[in-house]
């Protein structure tokens, strides 16, 4: 797990790192600097191409000045500095680097205050002008010369962060950020790059290690973690030689209507795939042939309109309730139903937590460790509109310790929040997974998962995961645009043979 810091800690860190290693903080700076170019060289292997590095005053600046000098040591000779004076104060460290840099023969220029700014004829702009510094919105003559770079439509490296977007708090809509194509950042992502608002300011992000001291790093016991393969590879158990279908439980998932059958269909198709030892799903008469040959393995209660279903909730291990279950009286009557008779952790998603959101007092009869999976619109509808993802997110903490449920906030990076108030972010899934359906297949899986006695914790993490690099397996190795949630449920024994093995 990679605990994700905010501005502050990483500073601390910083300074921790320096005083213990011990390592000073110019020397801190190279190396910073020397795993930037390491990774750029990677990316941007032509030495002919054209560079401009823009360089602040403070220790960003500083980390662009020691970039271009290890880039001309490497051969790069298309190369010059902007160093731009925009400030009064410049750090010790940018002071050491442009010193260290005086000799060299690549060009600089410094851009003073109020001046005009150069033209620019390289194809790539360094950015180095501000980093995790940032303390308030660009103004003046930084979002002059932000704007004229962004309007020149180069191709922008940022170094650790884009300048002007704030690493962590909200992101006002109005703000002026350098769009960066690549941003190569020191240690750890920051926290905003894992939220939707930085999709207009950054193409991607790759963190490369500076050695900041990890134990300081996992004292600092921060909210906020990544999620890393490893961690799901610990969660994920092996079947024993002589464990029958009892052993890994008996799941039972109440779904579907005649015009969404299909998400029935699906929910209880990944719950098979991800290993529940039987699966029945409660359906409607009219689903019946088609989840016999949809899925032969899934076994059926049926519920007539108008009458709630006979069910013997001691014989399930775990139910999930809502991909197509519909928002009408019935619906809410069966939820209502199940609420009041099944008292174990249970996964609560679409239909069921739009039920939620208009029932708000059923919330509070969830039982303890229950799991409830929202996309954006759902988690607004549940808790409230929302004008800034980072409010989400406290929202989100707030509410699963408040209610000590697990909160599954399904995106990009799909965030968990569990009971004791922290925020694990997902790092699996792609573009090609925002397809009608795909969010059915993750409750199937999470409902699987806890059928196999994980616990709801970690039946959302290892849920979450492996429904994503499901994706991820399908759709990256040949750039697919669109994978299909039924190709996810299929593939899932696979990403598990790969964890386990
Ligand atoms: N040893 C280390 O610590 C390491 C650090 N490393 C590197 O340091 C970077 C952080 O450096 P930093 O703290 O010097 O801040 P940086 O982003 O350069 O900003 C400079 C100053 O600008 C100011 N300012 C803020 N907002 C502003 C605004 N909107 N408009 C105008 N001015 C604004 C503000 O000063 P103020 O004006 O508030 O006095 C701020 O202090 C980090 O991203 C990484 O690249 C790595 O080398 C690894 C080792
Ligand atoms: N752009 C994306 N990048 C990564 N994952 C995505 C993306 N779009 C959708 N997903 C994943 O696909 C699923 C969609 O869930 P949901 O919106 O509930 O779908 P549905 O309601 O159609 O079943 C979520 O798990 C989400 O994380
Ligand atoms: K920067």
């Amino acid at each position: 797990m990679l605990p994700l810091l905010t501005a502050q800690q990483i500073h601390e860190a910083d300074a921790y790192t320096i005083s213990h290693e011990p390592v000073t903080s110019v020397n801190l700076m190279e190396r910073a600097s020397k795993a930037f170019v390491s990774r750029f060289m990677q990316h941007f292997p032509d030495k002919a191409q054209t560079i401009s590095a823009y360089c602040g005053s403070g220790n960003n600046g500083g980390d662009g000045l020691a970039i271009a000098r290890m880039l001309n040591e490497h051969g790069y000779r298309q190369l010059n500095v902007k160093v731009v004076r925009f400030s009064d104060k410049a750090t010790d460290d940018f002071n050491t680097n442009l010193h260290r840099f005086q000799h060299l023969s690549v060009p600089l220029l410094e851009i003073e205050k109020g001046g005009n700014f150069p033209p620019e004829d390289s194809a790539i702009i360094i950015d180095a002008l501000l980093g995790s510094g940032l303390n308030k919105p660009l103004s003046g003559d930084y979002e002059q010369l932000v704007k004229h770079l962004n309007q020149l439509e180069k191709t922008v490296v940022a170094v650790d962060v884009p300048t002007g977007l704030p690493t962590e708090g909200a992101v006002s809509k109005e703000a002026t950020i350098l769009k960066a194509k690549l941003v190569i950042t020191f240690q750890q992502p920051k926290i905003n790059f894992l939220l939707p608002e930085s999709g207009p300011h950054m193409e991607s992000w790759e963190a490369v290690d500076i050695g900041l001291d990890d134990t300081y790093l996992q004292s600092l016991n921060s909210p906020y973690q990544l999620i890393e393969k490893g961690d799901i590879k610990t969660i994920l158990k092996p079947r024993h030689k002589f464990s029958n279908k009892g052993t890994y439980g008996h799941a039972l998932l109440v779904a579907g209507q005649a015009k969404t059958m299909g998400a029935a269909l699906l929910c209880s198709s990944a719950c098979v795939y991800a290993g529940a030892g039987l699966t029945t799903v409660c359906i409607p008469e009219s689903g019946l042939t088609a989840l016999n040959s949809y899925q032969a393995e899934v076994m059926a209660i049926i519920r007539e309109q108008d009458q709630l279903p006979e069910i013997e909730w001691d014989k399930f291990s775990v139910i999930g309730v809502g991909p197509g279950l519909g928002k009408d009286d019935n619906a809410l009557a069966l939820l209502k139903n199940i609420l009041a008779n099944y008292h174990k952790p249970m996964i609560i998603d679409a239909d069921a937590l739009n039920l939620l959101a208009t029932h708000q007092e059923l919330l509070q009869q969830l039982p303890k460790g229950s799991i409830v999976t929202p996309h954006m619109k759902e988690f607004d509808r549940l808790f409230g509109e929302h004008d800034t993802w980072w409010n989400r997110l406290q929202t989100l903490k707030q509410k699963a310790q408040e209610l000590q449920i697990n909160i599954v906030l399904k995106n990009d990076y799909t965030i968990t929040g569990t009971p004791d108030g922290k925020l694990y972010f997902n790092s699996t899934s792609n573009a090609a997974m925002a397809s009608g359906g795909m969010g059915d297949i993750l409750t199937g899986i999470i409902t699987a998962l806890v059928a196999q006695k994980y616990t709801p914790e970690q039946a959302c993490l290892a849920g979450v995961y492996l429904h994503g690099k499901a994706g991820d397996v399908l759709a990256l190795p040949n750039q697919l645009h669109v994978v299909l949630p039924g190709q996810v449920a299929a593939k899932i024994p696979a990403v598990i043979a790969q964890l386990t093995a």
